[in-house]
């Protein structure tokens, strides 16, 4: 390839939008063998991202209303606001961490979201204002 041909502009750019909804919730954990304090019960303010992707938007140029990923999100939130997060599956039997957590926002909210042009593509998980985890999957 020559170099002005590198300089040639893609014709037709793939298009890709990404959304994100936030949603909130209170909750305490005890992490199962941790080395430290955090294995004692304890609680915090929960912070939950959802991203969408999407390549398509409708005739009014939406990919897929915020109202929509909001309410999943905020649904899944629920479930666990004020709740000791141990007790509830699948987290009576995998530890209640940052990782699980998100792990299972982004499997549950890909059931209620994904369709043919609309993905889940990531979430992220605050535990403290400090400290996050963004989960995501990618299919070889
Ligand atoms: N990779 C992970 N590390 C830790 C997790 C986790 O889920 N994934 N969880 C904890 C505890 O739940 C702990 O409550 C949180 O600890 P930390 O973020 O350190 O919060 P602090 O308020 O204690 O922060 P400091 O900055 O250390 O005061 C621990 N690790
Ligand atoms: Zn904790």
């Amino acid at each position: 390839m020559t170099a002005t041909a590198e300089l040639v502009p893609n014709p037709s750019p793939t298009r890709l939008y990404t959304l994100k909804v936030h949603a909130q919730f209170c909750s305490a954990h005890a992490l199962r063998d941790y080395p430290g304090d955090c294995r004692r019960l304890h609680g915090h303010n929960w912070k939950v991202e959802t991203e969408v992707e999407a390549s398509v938007l409708n005739d009014i140029g939406i990919a897929i209303d915020f109202k929509t990923v909001k309410a999943a999100t905020r649904q899944l939130a629920d479930s666990l606001d004020h709740r000791f997060l141990n007790d509830i599956e699948p987290f009576d039997q995998i530890n209640p961490t940052a990782e699980n957590l998100a792990g299972w926002f982004y499997r549950q909210l890909g059931i209620a979201l994904n369709r043919d042009h609309v993905k889940v593509s990531a979430v992220t998980l605050w535990e403290t204002d400090s400290a996050c985890v963004r989960y995501t999957e990618v299919t070889a």
